[in-house]
């Protein structure tokens, strides 16, 4: 099931720009910030009521992000929904005809697993699926 629009994923360039502009629109600074090397990002995250927004920059070249922004503006990379079990909802989606990217859970940033869908199967949008690493089962 999925449970809540968990965050917004942004592509920037430049993180520090990026992350102090969104501290002042947001009025708040962010609650996190976290290199994920498996993804090849760092990321930075503001809390904003029960959604977040995720800034993410690349840190190589092979990094989605960087593959991203090297054909597309800065702007929406991804939406995340928070499920309550990554496994079941993975199941159900492959069974409905949407391509995973991943054929297992993996660990994304806080404290997450994930999982994302092609935006070739979602409409255009990329589709990531999060699942609190506390409450796996
Ligand atoms: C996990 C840490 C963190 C977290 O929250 O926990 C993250 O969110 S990390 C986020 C970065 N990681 C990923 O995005 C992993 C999943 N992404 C991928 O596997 C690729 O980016 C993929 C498959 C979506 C695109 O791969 P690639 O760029 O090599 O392919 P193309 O450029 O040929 O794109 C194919 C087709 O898809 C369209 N596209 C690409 N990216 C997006 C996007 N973000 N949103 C919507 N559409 C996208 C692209 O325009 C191509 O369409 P076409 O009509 O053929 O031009
Ligand atoms: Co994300």
């Amino acid at each position: 099931m999925f449970t809540n629009l968990e965050h917004l994923g942004l592509a920037v360039n430049d993180l520090e720009a990026a992350t102090a502009l969104y501290t002042t629109l947001l009025g708040q600074p962010p609650y996190k910030r976290e290199h994920v090397a498996s993804e090849a990002v760092d990321t930075v995250f503001f809390q904003v009521g029960g959604s977040k927004i995720e800034l993410l920059a690349g840190t190589s070249p092979d990094s989605a992000i960087t593959k991203f922004l090297a054909k597309k503006p800065e702007g929406i990379h991804h939406v995340a929904f928070e499920v309550a079990d990554i496994r079941a909802e993975m199941e159900r989606l492959r069974a409905a005809g949407f391509t995973l990217l991943n054929e297992e859970p993996k660990r994304g940033a806080d404290n997450k697993l994930v999982c994302f869908v092609h935006p070739k199967s979602a409409a255009g949008v990329l589709v990531e699926l999060c699942q609190s690493v506390e409450s796996e089962v």
